[in-house]
């Protein structure tokens, strides 16, 4: 059974529309107008449990409001919705043992008491015993490299060590389904490691399923095989991070090293130059170009080394961000 079913889930927020002027502002306390913003359109995807699945989309996809849906903050305005066996929006005790949200931009610890009081809260909140408690804090606090770190006020953490005390603070009840926004926001490059190579263990230990968003690609290729792709609140893409590549990238990226310097306009002939400094250059060849291109540009152009790369999955994404066609086409 899928441990996270949406079908056609959307969610539309009514946006009250008032005109500029005094006229406007009577108008808009007498009878209001709204317009509606379509945040999440006609969504549809599964997830198995123990799965780990990136959530990628631009600002104001509606990432967001997908995972506040999937929590049961708020209310769907059209579909069906199915986690852990629960519809999210009754917000029953079962459920809310079952699942977490943490959101990076939000903390739940407070800032003036030692992490380990807040574990207390949560600990009385989902009926944690006290044996199991301590057995949970010290397992979780050693996972994150939290020892000795939860009894001076959260205020006196790092960034870092305040993000991995969120985490344990909301995975203390043992959830089975995880939704993660940006968890990793903000953090230094070591850090952001540490939260990574964290997940992957717990999502091992206790096959959790995980759904999370990031704006570093890195946690999502560390993490996730497979990625949902939303875009103007609409699902363009569910699949494999390789399919990404094959779907939104029809071009290679060819890195040659040339013996001596050439006009740019001889190279504009075999595709689109992207970098050009020196003796080094990147270009961009279509696929099915790829064999043709290569050869001839060996036998015309004073190579001297020649490597074709995938392109950055980053730039492919924001290609096809900032590319509406290719999303409608799609
Ligand atoms: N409470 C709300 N009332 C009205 N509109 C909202 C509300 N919350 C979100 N929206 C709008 O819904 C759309 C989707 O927002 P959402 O926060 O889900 O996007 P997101 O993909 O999480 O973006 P980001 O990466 O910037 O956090 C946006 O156009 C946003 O302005």
């Amino acid at each position: 059974m899928s441990q996270i079913r949406a079908e056609h889930l959307s969610k539309f927020y009514p946006v009250a529309l008032k005109e500029p002027g005094f006229v406007g502002t009577l108008r808009h306390f007498l009878k209001r107008r709204y317009r509606q913003v379509e945040a999440v359109k006609d969504v549809s995807f599964q997830i198995e449990p123990g799965e780990m699945v990136g959530f990628l989309g631009p600002n104001g996809a509606g990432k967001t409001t997908t995972l506040k849906l999937l929590s049961g903050l708020i209310y769907p305005s059209a579909g069906r919705l199915e986690v852990a066996g629960h519809q999210p929006f009754k917000r029953e005790h079962a459920f809310l043992r079952k699942i977490t949200l943490v959101m990076g931009n939000k903390q739940q610890l407070i800032w003036d008491l030692p992490a380990a009081d807040s574990f207390r809260v949560n600990a009385a909140v989902y009926e944690i015993p006290e044996g199991e408690f301590k057995k949970r804090v010290a397992e979780l606090s050693e996972m994150l490299a939290l020892e000795g770190k939860l009894n001076q006020p959260v205020r006196k953490l790092s960034l870092g060590e305040r993000m991995k005390a969120e985490l344990l603070a909301a995975l203390l009840h043992r959830p089975q389904v995880l939704f993660l926004d940006e968890p990793t926001l903000g953090l230094d490059v070591n850090a952001q490691v540490a939260v990574r190579e964290f997940l992957l263990e717990y999502n091992r230990r206790y096959r959790a399923t995980i759904l999370l968003t990031s704006h570093y690609m890195a946690d999502i290729t560390a993490l996730c095989e497979r990625v949902l792709m939303i875009h103007q609140g609409r699902l363009i893409y569910d699949g494999g991070l390789e399919g990404l590549l094959e779907r939104f990238a029809p071009y290679r990226e060819v890195h040659i090293q040339l013996g001596k310097p050439i006009e740019k306009d001889r190279l504009e002939q075999f595709g689109e130059v992207r970098a050009w400094e020196g003796l080094e250059a990147r270009l961009l060849v279509r696929r099915e170009d790829l064999v043709n291109r290569v050869s001839r540009m060996l036998h015309e152009l004073p190579i001297d080394d020649l490597e074709v790369r995938e392109p950055a999955i980053e730039e492919v994404i924001g290609r096809v961000f900032a590319d509406t066609r290719l999303v409608t086409d799609s």
